[in-house]
């Protein structure tokens, strides 16, 4: 069985990217484009030595597709956006937002990372919901990713939206492209940080703010 011939896998992809509002002609290259994964999917199973039609395997691709559109959201949103509604709040010192989790997926193995963002800013009159530090974590994990790009693109999104006096952010993760396979380094975590302002020109702001960073890191 060819997956292209499956109605109901062609009309779910259909109604996905069409609440996108693409252009029709942009709709119908996805949904071929989503047929040739599906079918490579099959293919990848029969090179690894199993068999694509048994029960189990058999809606394989189609879960593959739905589970890589999810990690891959966040290309299908602009994250800075959640940064763009401000609250008039006099509030002149640190915000921090601690134990972010996040989900992501390695560009180069297509592997999942994951673990925690602490991002911190220190406003200067622009103030955003708390949640929407979360959601623009959210917005650059669901991405191929690596950690590095990650938090960079968290401190220019803060940088440019809100203009802080300073912004720090750390990210602690697993990538499981070193534990499964390869070097097979299971406890090892990678740790990474970005620093603008106040925090890149004051070491007593930085210290501060890893002092609150205590046991998590
Ligand atoms: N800097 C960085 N490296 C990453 C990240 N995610 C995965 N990697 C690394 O990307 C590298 C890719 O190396 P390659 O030599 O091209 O691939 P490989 O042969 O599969 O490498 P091994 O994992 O060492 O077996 C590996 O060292 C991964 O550990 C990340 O977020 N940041």
């Amino acid at each position: 069985m060819f997956i292209t011939e499956n109605k109901e896998h062609r009309l779910i992809t259909q109604n996905f990217f069409d609440i996108l509002e693409q252009n029709p002609a942009e709709i119908n290259k996805k949904i071929a484009q989503s047929q040739n994964f599906m079918n490579a999917v099959r293919e990848l199973i029969e090179l690894c030595g199993d068999d694509p039609d048994r029960d189990g395997l058999e809606e394989t691709p189609y879960r593959v597709l739905k589970a890589f559109l999810e990690y891959t959201e966040g290309y299908r949103e602009d994250p800075k956006a959640h940064l763009m509604k401000t609250f008039d709040v006099d509030h002149q010192e640190l915000v921090l937002v601690r134990d972010i989790e996040f989900h992501s997926m390695c560009e180069h193995h297509f592997a999942p990372f994951f673990g925690v963002a602490h991002v911190g800013y220190i406003p200067n009159e622009k103030i955003t919901g708390l949640s929407k530090i979360a959601r623009l974590v959210e917005g650059y994990a669901k991405r191929f990713q690596v950690q590095e790009r990650m938090t960079t693109e968290i401190v220019e999104a803060i940088e440019e939206i809100l203009e802080p006096k300073g912004i720090m952010v750390v990210i602690e993760a697993k990538h499981m492209c070193m534990c499964g396979r390869g070097i097979k380094k299971s406890n090892a975590s990678t740790v990474t940080s970005s620093v603008r302002g106040i925090f890149a020109d004051q070491p007593d702001a930085r210290a501060e703010f890893l002092s609150l960073l205590q046991g998590r890191i």
